[in-house]
């Protein structure tokens, strides 16, 4: 462990973590560092820890450069257990800390380290905080790459704690990344892509949150930290998540009694329109099936859906899915939908039909597994007809694949 001075009073005191790291399902190869920063300042102020397993040894090591009993505020950017771990082991010793977080980090912190009796100051985008003689100005970046991430701007050093965005996996003994010996971006861009692309949507907000900051310095939670050439990191992160196609097709496709289904299909197109996409509906019941079929075809997304009767699909849906079975329709998205009341076991058995074809299916099990969203469910269940949430719940699906789509190469 290093603490490594930024600037003055300013201090990166994390862990160095050389191992072979499992994380994300994935091995990381070159190891990596949990950053955390102490900014000593009148009222002493940690953003962000280390990963739990360090714990012990990062409180001994902050132990170094001031009493944790002096601690004022404790930051947490992002609660993730290899930033927000050494909580498990600090906050018994910082007992006077405030814990500064945005709402929907207050519940997952308490639980995680029973800190139900600790004062928390909430904070929302744009609000700043005096420490005594530095300002820290917070911006929420929600799924970047979790829901209750923020990040956190020290006005008079200029320096931006950003915790996993913009960092690298490498566990670097050079702590800045222009005295690396080699050029980082590879690094760079290889973690952008395994972390943060899947919600490169939200990198937007981020970008714009940024406008208007003068960022001389870069202090993420893992890897280098950038003081050189800042504006093409920030610039490789709003190039990486752009949309990158704009011809699209997405076909839909539904069968309905009392046009439930037919008013989650119209959302479902309106979501893909509004991302550019062009998104054709076909009523199964009222449409010839070889027009179906044909824009099937030509479609790189297909949404199936059926309202439930007696527990089975309706019309003439089943006589599309026999066909999908028989064709070849590798490279596109799969997706079932459909309006019910009580058990919808239509969209079930849709589902199943899907998992018959060559096509990518989607699914929440896959989606959480793969980003670790859980806002994004598929198959989409719409009980009856479909309002407030349940149209946010279809906006959330809609908007997923529209982003595997535009961001596809
Ligand atoms: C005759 C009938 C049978 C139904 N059977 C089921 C059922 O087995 N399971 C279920 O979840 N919903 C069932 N429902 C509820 C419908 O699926 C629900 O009303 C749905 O919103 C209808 O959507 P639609 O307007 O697109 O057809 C049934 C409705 C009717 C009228």
């Amino acid at each position: 462990m290093n603490h490594i001075t930024l600037a003055e009073n300013t201090y990166l005191v994390g862990k160095n973590d050389t191992r072979e790291v499992p994380f994300h399902r994935l091995i990381l190869a070159k190891g990596t560092t949990y950053n955390a920063y102490l900014l000593k300042t009148e009222k002493p102020t940690l953003i962000d820890t280390v990963d739990m397993e360090f714990g012990r040894e990062f409180v001994e090591h902050l132990s170094e450069l001031i009493d944790p009993t002096e601690l004022h505020y404790i930051v947490i950017n992002h609660t993730e257990p290899d930033h927000s771990g050494g909580m498990a082991a600090l906050a018994g010793r910082a007992t006077n800390a405030i814990i500064v977080c945005t709402e929907p980090a207050v519940g997952e912190l308490k639980e995680m380290y029973k800190m139900h009796n600790r004062e928390f100051l909430v904070v929302k985008d744009g609000d700043t905080l005096d420490i005594g003689g530095k300002t820290l100005l917070f911006k929420e970046t929600p799924y970047l790459h979790t829901e209750e991430t923020m990040i956190t701007y020290c006005v008079e050093d200029k320096i931006l704690f950003p915790c996993d965005i913009f960092s690298t996996h490498v566990a670097n003994t050079e702590i800045f990344a222009d005295q690396a010996g080699f050029d980082i971006t590879d690094d760079f861009i290889g973690y952008y892509n395994a972390i943060i692309h899947p919600h490169r949507r939200y990198v937007r907000t981020l970008i714009n949150a940024l406008e208007g900051l003068d960022v001389q310095m870069i202090a993420p939670s893992h890897g280098y930290i950038l003081r050189d050439e800042i504006q093409k990191y920030i610039g490789l992160y709003a190039t990486m998540s752009a949309d990158n196609v704009n011809d699209k097709k997405v076909t839909i496709v539904y069968t309905t009694i009392r046009s439930n289904t037919k008013k989650v299909a119209n959302h479902l197109q309106r979501i893909f329109e509004e991302n550019n996409i062009q998104a054709t509906v076909f009523n199964a019941d009222k449409c010839e099936k070889s027009d179906i079929l044909a824009s099937i075809k030509e479609a790189d997304a297909v949404f199936i859906g059926s309202s439930t009767k007696y527990a089975d699909m309706i019309g003439n849906l089943e006589e599309v899915l026999k066909d999908l079975v028989e064709m070849d329709l590798e490279g596109k998205i799969g997706a079932a939908f459909g309006s019910y009341g009580w058990s919808g076991e239509a969209i079930e058995v849709i589902q199943d039909y899907l998992m018959q074809t060559n096509m990518n299916v989607q699914s929440t099990s896959h989606v959480i597994k793969t980003t670790g969203m859980t806002h994004v469910e598929f198959p989409v269940r719409v009980r009856f007809s479909p309002k407030d949430e349940q149209l946010k719940k279809i906006e959330h699906s809609a908007t997923f694949v529209a982003d595997l789509l535009l961001s596809a190469v």
